[in-house]
């Protein structure tokens, strides 16, 4: 019996093709094992490397993240869009999986949609965002739901929120009632400019850093009293959904370094507002160190903003010419807007909003104002003491005084 077996596997042996099979058969099975072993291994490796965060469309992270990603525009380069309700200007990841980096770090972003379960009372499909960063931290991608949580807050909100700063810390002040562009007069389209080039700011991070060059970015706006310069910066706020962050810097008792540390802690998201910053120095030569701040504070505090990534900053002053060159330098103040007085075209279309029903009034108070002038603040104050008698506000007569009331 032993030799038989003996024979048999010599013969067998000796059999090319049977060799040749168990070859085949035991490289099959190594590779088999060496699969199994190493997608193990790729498994167990991927879990600790990889951070993966899984949201479907019932919770409001799927939101923020779709808000977040937009923001970061760290899907430009993709090809294949879903227009989306969620996402702020309607375009949103597509179906599928999309690669795209977040500074160093690879992300891969998988969007799925199943027709068949359906959510909500509006039965819409059931959606999943699965996000996967590379060397990933929780905290990270917890930021990154909480900045998307913050602009859909901002969107769903009515106007800006408006802090000013009290002694330590940024005060909430309230909420400001939105503020439509439009609704601040100007004698041509240099306010939509200027909203356009605020828009081109916030998006434009990758330039900057192209050029090395710190994204920051000043604005001042100038002209006399009542022209529009609070009222601007709200409306830009209100477009943009972002807040108002206002700097007294004549305030009693601010010195440089709460300056300089009320310029760098200031809200995320908040334009930065310096109101008549001629104010601080009146009557002071630029380099004095009197109690309060210094002018070089001043400057070293505009500069240090530049620490802070994306941040603009709004200067208003009603006298631009008394101004320091050093302070409205390109670099601190990049853009220089005029607000001007107004004349009867522009009056026209303040009286109309303010009558709406009788707008046929409007062009009669034009020819009433003649070629003269006006701030517009005159002319909101002409028409508020008016609110009950347009025929006497269109007739004009006696604007630029201001309404009286003297005591007997
Ligand atoms: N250009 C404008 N268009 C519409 N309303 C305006 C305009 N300018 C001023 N007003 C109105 O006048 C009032 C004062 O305006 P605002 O505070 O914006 O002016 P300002 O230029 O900042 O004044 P100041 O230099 O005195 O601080 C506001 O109620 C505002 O609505």
């Amino acid at each position: 019996m032993t030799y038989d077996i003996q024979g048999l596997l010599a013969e067998a042996l000796e059999n090319d093709f049977l060799v040749g099979g168990l070859g085949l058969a035991a490289l099959g099975a190594a590779y088999g094992v060496l699969h199994m072993v190493l997608g193990a291994l790729w498994r167990l490796g991927a879990a600790r490397l990889w951070l993966t965060v899984t949201l479907d469309n019932r919770t409001d992270g799927f939101r923020h993240l779709l808000l977040w990603l937009e923001e970061t525009g760290a899907l430009r380069k993709s090809r294949r869009f879903h227009v989306d309700r969620n996402a702020k200007d309607a375009f949103a990841p597509a179906k599928g999986v999309h690669w795209f980096r977040v500074g160093a770090q690879l992300v891969r972003l998988s969007r799925e949609m199943s027709e068949k379960a359906r959510v909500g009372q509006s039965q819409r499909p059931l959606e999943t965002l699965s996000i996967q960063v590379f060397g990933g931290r929780k905290a990270q991608v917890q930021a990154w739901l909480a900045r998307g949580a913050q602009i859909a807050e901002a969107m769903e909100r009515d106007g800006p929120k408006l802090f000013q700063y009290a002694s330590s810390y940024w005060q909430e002040l309230c909420e400001l009632p939105a503020r439509p562009l439009g609704t601040v007069l100007s004698v041509d389209d240099r306010l939509e400019r200027l909203l356009e080039d605020v828009r081109w700011f916030y998006a434009a991070k990758d330039w900057y850093v192209a050029r090395g060059v710190p994204w920051r970015r000043g604005y001042l706006l100038y002209g006399p009293p009542g022209t529009g310069k609070s009222s601007l910066i709200r409306a830009v706020a209100s477009e943009l959904h972002l807040d108002v962050a206002t700097l007294d810097i004549a305030r009693r008792g601010l010195g440089d370094e709460d300056l300089r540390e009320a310029m760098a802690e200031a809200p995320d998201r908040a334009i930065l507002a310096i109101e008549d910053i001629d104010a601080a120095f009146q009557g002071r030569d630029p380099g004095d160190a009197l109690p309060g701040i210094s002018f070089s504070g001043l400057l070293n505090a505009i500069d240090g903003v530049a620490a802070q990534e994306g941040r603009a900053l709004f200067m208003t002053t009603n006298h631009r010419e008394r101004l320091d060159p050093a302070l409205i330098r390109p670099g601190r103040a990049d853009m220089h807007v005029e607000l001007g007085l107004v004349g009867a075209a522009q009056a026209a279309q303040l009286f109309a909003r303010f009558y709406p029903e009788r707008a046929d009034l409007a062009e009669p108070f034009a020819a009433a104002l003649g070629t003269k002038r006006f701030s517009p603040a005159e002319l909101q104050g002409w028409l508020m003491a008016h609110m009950s008698d347009p025929e006497g506000a269109a007739r004009a007569e006696g604007l630029q005084h201001a309404p009286m009331l003297a005591a007997e």
